[in-house]
């Protein structure tokens, strides 16, 4: 018997509400086109992320691949041209404006790199710390908070340091104190160690890291700062818009550190395989599958015998 209408509707629902399920951050099919002086440049091209609660990740990509972009729209400054975006359950492209802007206040904390962007220059680090809770109405006990994050960020000794008086470093962890103010559920970090030397980033990053496993907040980092992408769990790497490939870490029996790499699948069987391994062995335009009983093979396309 054929379903009803209701049943298919209720059947796409389902389907609807399968992807991700309740993740914390769910980006399916995304995409973002710009357009400036008649130019579209698609930016998110169909990019599905799935993060959980309490995870630290790291996006990375070339230049131009979309990592700002998917940030921008995760931080709820920018709107998704279609697809789905929803963080901690709520919808990111039918959010109110009202809303957006309680979302930004206190569901999301941003780090930017430039230090500039994160940080008052007038007012001390504890000042800092303590405006977005202002902003939000929050009550009493806001300098007792703003001093104790920046306790749990080893930069106690800067509360009443302005910006030209910290170094970079300090600076980024003061920046990453003002993100956690209202209790976020969710940091996002845009090149947060760019602008650092390594022993700097190398404690950005910790700081950040304390963020994840002390406050239980989901971390987002986009970096092209290896020390920050090969020591978290997982890297999500983003090629034309797209998530293309993902390295999952794990500590094996003796404490090493393993990393696996994947390719992306999407729901409807779609894979992007590395440029060097498609190089490697002349692949282009089409390859050849075999399914074996635990694998698929790929096979570069067999010559054509030339007629002559
Ligand atoms: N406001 C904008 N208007 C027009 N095009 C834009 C805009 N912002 C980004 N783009 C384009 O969208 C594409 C993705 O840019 P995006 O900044 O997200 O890349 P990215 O991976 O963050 O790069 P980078 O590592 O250099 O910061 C690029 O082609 C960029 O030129």
């Amino acid at each position: 018997m054929n379903p009803t209408l209701s049943e298919l509707e209720a059947q796409a629902t389902r389907k609807k509400a399968a992807f991700g399920g309740d993740a914390h951050i769910v980006c399916d099919n995304l995409v973002r086109i710009y357009k400036t002086e008649g130019v579209e440049v698609v930016a998110l091209q169909g990019l599905d992320l799935v993060i959980d609660r309490g995870e630290l990740v790291a996006v990375v990509g070339a230049s131009g691949s979309g990592k700002s972009t998917l940030l921008n729209v995760l931080s709820g400054l920018d709107v998704p041209t279609a697809g789905v975006a929803r963080v901690a359950g709520m919808d990111l492209l039918s959010m109110s404006a009202r809303d957006r802007l309680r979302y930004r206040r206190s569901v999301v904390g941003f780090v930017w790199q430039q230090t500039a962007r994160n940080l008052l220059p007038y007012l001390s680090a504890r000042e800092n710390v303590e405006l977005p809770m202002r902003l939000a109405g929050s009550g009493r006990a806001r300098r007792e908070r703003a001093v104790e994050l920046l306790e749990l960020l080893g930069v106690g000794y800067c509360a009443s340091r302005k910006i030209l008086e910290m170094s970079g470093g300090e600076q980024q962890r003061v920046a990453i104190a003002v993100a956690l103010a209202n209790s976020p559920q969710l940091i996002l970090a845009d090149e947060p160690t760019g602008e650092l030397d390594s022993e700097t980033s190398e404690q950005v990053f910790d700081a950040l890291r304390k963020a994840n496993r002390e406050l239980e907040v989901t971390v987002v980092i986009v970096t092209h700062d290896p020390l920050v992408s090969e020591q978290v769990d997982r890297t999500v790497g983003i090629r034309d818009g797209r998530t293309s490939s993902e390295t999952l870490r794990r500590a094996d029996a003796e404490g090493q550190i393993i990393a696996e790499e994947y390719a992306v699948l999407d729901r409807v069987g779609r894979l992007q395989l590395p440029r060097d391994f498609m190089s490697a062995l002349a692949m282009e335009r089409r390859v050849r599958l075999e399914l074996e009983s635990d694998h698929i093979g790929v096979w570069p396309a067999r010559e054509e015998p030339s007629g002559d």
